[in-house]
């Protein structure tokens, strides 16, 4: 018999699973709010013009080949991506400090970052944010880091558990790694205000506690680029270090393509381009080098001031078409009478409603309305349409009456 006999079924991904069990089901009701992936009032995928564009251009240039990019990728896309999260007149740019490795999307930066810091940094606990992004603690715990958890949500206000936050990361080992959300938290659509991050960063600081950003959303929760990287900037200003890892999957809707960037802030252009040659050590083995497309994709975007700008106005489109939803569906709610305060529907930010909603709840909204979302009752507000609000604020209402 195989000698691998022995390998046991594993569980579905809890959120890619649930796009699974959607696309098993016949029902023509049924309603896809598991994984943040953008659609359309029409609910389907979009891909952006200016991203078709790009690809046009690309296309029809006769010079372009499929030659190998170099481990780091390609180095005008690392340059850009550094720009667009950390700010063109950042400190850390200017005086070169900073190195930038493109990767296989968020997850790849993240699992990168990771793996270079297991090897080369002296203290090897991570505190991720209670609850955070299903995937965080499997990526560190995979790349040889200990995962600690930090209060961060309040159940009761449905708010930022902050008092908790700064007691967690007060009583963290001096140095730590600490996992921040950069913007729009997932699952739950909670950022601590700018006044609150600056008390985080003086925390962090005293305590020499390694910041690692995780910026999967820059523009998807203000609509605006450069409000939703503040927090990394507030950081990056005091020129201390970080880490910070980007994904293209949502702001440029280019989720297949894996399209990301790792960057460390550096105290010095010396040590920052010591960190890239060791980075490149940790990609050689994994991968060897990244995808050419996406990133020149973002590359032909970002360096055209016309293409950048034609860039901002459709994510403020889809920023803005997930706020009208976050808006209809609470006005919904509130028309049917369901019991209980669901205006955080309408103050959390980005593409998710942590809703509240417990795991019964949530498998009665399955099987009852045909509505699919992950078990810890967050709904992507990006696969809601006008057309399918008043069946899920039903399915709502009646999983709380
Ligand atoms: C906080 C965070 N960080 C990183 C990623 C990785 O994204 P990528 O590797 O595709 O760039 C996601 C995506 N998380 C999801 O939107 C989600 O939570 O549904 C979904 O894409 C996923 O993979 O789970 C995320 O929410």
């Amino acid at each position: 018999d195989s000698v691998f006999s022995n390998v046991a079924r594993a569980p579905e991904d809890p959120i890619l699973g649930v796009t699974v069990a959607y696309n098993n089901d016949p029902s023509p009701v049924k309603i896809n709010l598991g994984v943040g992936a953008y659609r359309t009032e029409e609910g389907k995928p979009l891909v952006l013009d200016v991203v078709r564009k790009a690809e046009q251009q690309l296309v029809n240039d006769p010079s372009r080949v499929k030659e190998y990019i170099p481990i780091v990728g390609i180095s005008d896309f690392n340059k850009l991506s550094a720009k667009l999260i950390l700010g063109a007149d950042s400190p850390a740019i200017t005086e070169s400090r900073v190195t930038t490795v493109q990767c296989l999307s968020g997850t790849g930066s993240l699992r990168v970052g990771a793996e270079f810091l297991k090897t080369h940094y002296h203290q090897s606990v991570i505190y991720i944010p209670k609850p955070t992004w299903g995937n965080h603690p499997k990526v560190f715990n995979l790349a040889g880091l200990s995962v600690e958890y930090f209060r961060y949500y309040d159940p009761a206000t449905r708010g930022l558990d902050f008092k908790g936050l700064l007691e967690d990361l007060g009583a963290a080992p001096s140095g730590a790694i600490v996992l921040l959300h950069a913007c729009a938290h997932n699952p739950t659509g909670v950022d601590p205000t700018s006044e609150q991050w600056e008390q985080i960063r003086q925390l962090m600081r005293s305590k020499s506690l390694l910041p690692f950003f995780d910026s999967a959303y820059q523009g998807f929760a203000s609509g605006s680029l450069d409000t939703d990287a503040q927090s990394v900037r507030t950081f990056v200003a005091d020129g201390g270090e970080c880490l910070i890892a980007q994904s293209y999957a949502k702001n440029m809707g280019l989720y297949g393509e894996r399209v990301g960037a790792l960057s460390i802030v550096c105290k010095s252009a010396d040590v920052a381009s010591k960190v890239e040659s060791q980075v490149k050590l940790v990609v050689r083995p994994m991968y060897s080098s990244p995808p050419i497309h996406g990133a020149s994709i973002v590359a032909t975007i970002l360096k055209s001031s016309d293409m950048y700008n034609n860039w901002t106005i459709e994510l403020k489109e889809m920023a803005d078409r997930i706020k009208s939803m976050r808006q209809q569906l609470f006005e919904a709610i509130q028309a049917r009478g369901t019991p209980g305060d669901w205006s955080h529907i309408i103050k959390q930010i980005g593409m998710f409603t942590f809703t509240g909603l417990n795991k019964e709840q949530v498998e009665f909204m399955t099987k009852e309305f045909h509505i699919y979302m992950t078990s810890d009752g967050r709904i992507s507000m990006a696969g809601l349409s006008s057309k399918t609000v008043p069946h899920l604020a039903d399915a709502m209402h009646a999983a709380v009456t």
